[in-house]
């Protein structure tokens, strides 16, 4: 029988863009996230849905290296970021954009975009900022406003539009949607869905689980820090326990 080296069956597994194996991680003494695995491919939305406390924000939180895994590993682009920090996770290109309305209130509108363009040369800013009033054309009429002045929905829409400004290869977003009036839910998941479009790879946290599922490639129900479910976003909203304990039906 001829012998697979240990290396190549760990690169087979390693085909995503991003790779979670085992991912353990706690809050002091207590554990939250229980050896939790999932894959994201590059250009794929995946959404994350589950129970409030079942433990996403802590895996995007671990993903983004603000918290700490206590086990397991977390693979980008083939390389095992597992101990790599926070900063060199943004370099690398895995961006979180603020939860809610994480803006520079006393800041123009364009500057807090321009201070999402960090890895962006100056040549392309412009054509950047273009691609995102395309996205956001509320920004583009209030770009010399200060962002304070701005209404709740449209601050929640500049702290999201100030992340495709660096051009992340991969985007984690947590809950955009949360506290907007459903006319501004309706209008962040569809620039989302056009992100998507544009070739952007996103993990997606999001507690209108429907709107999330149907938009998504791939899909985790995360329950109590395990991931319980997995499909395609049709799959997951086709199924009675999904349907049941998520969406209502
Ligand atoms: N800073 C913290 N210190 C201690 N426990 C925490 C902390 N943050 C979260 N937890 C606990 O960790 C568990 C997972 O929380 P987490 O916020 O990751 O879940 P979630 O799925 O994102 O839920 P939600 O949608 O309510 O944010 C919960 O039991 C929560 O109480």
């Amino acid at each position: 029988m001829s012998h697979i080296p240990e290396q190549s069956a760990a690169d087979s597994l390693a085909k995503g863009l991003l790779e979670v194996r085992r991912l353990k991680a706690r809050y002091g003494p207590i554990e939250v996230l229980h050896g939790l695995a999932l894959s994201v491919d590059k250009g794929q939305l995946v959404s994350l849905v589950g129970a409030n406390g079942a433990g996403k924000t802590t895996l995007l939180r671990v993903l983004s290296g603000v918290h700490p895994a206590s086990e397991g590993t977390v693979m980008f682009g083939g390389q095992d970021i597992s101990r790599v920090s926070s900063h060199a996770r943004v370099s690398l290109g895995i961006c979180q954009a603020p939860e809610g309305r994480q803006v520079f209130g006393p800041m123009s509108v364009e500057d807090n975009l321009l201070l999402g363009a960090y890895r962006r040369r100056n040549a392309q800013l412009s054509e950047r900022m273009e691609q995102v009033y395309l996205l956001f054309p509320v920004l583009k009429e209030k770009r010399r406003l200060l962002a304070g002045t701005l209404s709740g929905g449209q601050q929640q829409m500049l702290a999201i539009g100030r992340a495709p400004m660096g051009e992340p290869q991969l985007l984690l977003l947590d809950e955009p949607s949360l506290g907007l009036a459903p006319l501004f839910v309706a209008e962040i998941l569809q620039v989302i869905d056009r992100l998507r479009e544009q070739g952007m790879t996103i993990l997606l946290v999001e507690q209108n689980a429907r709107a999330a599922l149907a938009m998504a490639d791939f899909g985790y129900v995360v329950e109590t820090g395990r991931i319980v479910k997995s499909g395609s976003g049709r799959e997951l909203l086709g199924s009675d326990d999904v349907r049941r304990a998520y969406l209502g039906m």
